[in-house]
């Protein structure tokens, strides 16, 4: 490999909940950045997190479908959302326990599209006494589908995260960064505030409000280890803006506090947020607006 070439590549990581998907990627980028929500298409921007190294990019990407903690309730139209959630990713990762596969996995499995590079990872191996048992283990699951490799490792003490990204690398294609370092952080911090407002909004206000919602983070500042936040909510309606509020303004705040103590949590600094409902008129047609949602 010529050592200027650079590689970059989307790599989505699924796995039945519970197995370690979001301690793994957030010890893979270092960062604590995956964020859950109850309503997968809450998340437009999928991207969960990414990893620049001198040669290389991981980007991370959230896949709606995989994230749902009912798996059994799962339909042809999800499996549909789910496959073509995988269509631009380049591998993709799936995690299992050591020690625990069960029907549970083997749905999610199901749900890979057969062309596609699938690594098996077999996550918490700190948890097995008995480490002999582990290659019996990988022989079962090997039978299970073709893995492009099968790679054990504990995301909890870090262990074994470099093998996996080495056995990503082959997967990344040749290419510039898809996200240029320096804008990374500040973009992240952007987009991560607002989808923590959306998340909220869709935690707390039910399945009656319309996935036309935006949020706009209309003012983002630092100033030392404080964040003072502007968050503007965008919505097509009068009665979806009263519903946002709620009575006496009780879930518009309970929205906000909630959003804010993710933030704080997730920036580790103290956040001043403010969370304006709108009722937007003719929007789509203001570039500002279509700018900071991400439609340039
Ligand atoms: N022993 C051990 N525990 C782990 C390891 N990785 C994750 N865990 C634990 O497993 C639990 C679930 O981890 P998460 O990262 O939240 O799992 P997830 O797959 O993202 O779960 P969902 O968000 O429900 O899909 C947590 O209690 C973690 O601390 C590991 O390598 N070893």
């Amino acid at each position: 490999m010529n050592a200027n070439n650079y590689h970059s590549g989307f790599i989505a990581i699924v796995g039945r909940p519970n197995v370690g998907k979001s301690t793994l990627l957030n010890h893979l980028v270092g960062q604590k950045i995956s964020i859950t929500s109850r309503k997968a298409q809450t998340t437009r921007h999928r991207i969960s997190g990414i990893l620049t190294e001198e040669h290389a990019q991981f980007v991370f990407v959230d896949t709606p479908g995989f994230q749902t903690k009912h798996l059994n309730t799962l339909n042809r139209g999800l499996n549909r959302v789910v496959t073509s959630s995988l269509r631009n990713v380049n591998v993709v990762l799936f995690v299992i326990e050591a020690r625990n596969f069960d029907e549970r996995d083997r749905q999610v499995m199901n749900l890979l599209p057969k062309n596609m590079p699938v690594l098996l990872v077999i996550n918490k191996v700190d948890n097995m006494e008995n480490k002999s048992e582990l290659l019996p283990f990988i022989q079962e699951i090997a039978k299970e589908r073709e893995f492009t490799a099968i790679v054990p490792v504990s995301a909890k003490q870090n262990k074994q995260l470099d093998t996996l990204l080495n056995a990503v690398r082959p997967y990344l294609l040749e290419g510039e960064k898809i996200y240029p370092e320096d804008e990374i952080t500040d973009r992240n911090e952007r987009f991560l505030a607002a989808e923590l407002v959306r998340e909220k909004i869709f935690r707390y206000s039910g399945e009656e409000l319309p996935y036309s919602v935006s949020v706009v983070i209309e003012q983002f500042k630092i100033e030392g280890k404080l964040r003072r936040i502007h968050a503007a909510v965008l919505v097509d309606k009068d009665a979806h803006k009263a519903m946002l509020i709620g009575k006496n303004g009780e879930k518009l705040k309970e929205i906000a506090t909630q959003a804010r103590l993710d933030m704080e949590a997730l920036f580790d600094g103290k956040v001043y947020l403010e969370v304006w409902i709108k009722v937007r008129s003719g929007w789509a047609d203001n570039a500002q607006v279509l700018k900071s949602l991400g439609y340039e």
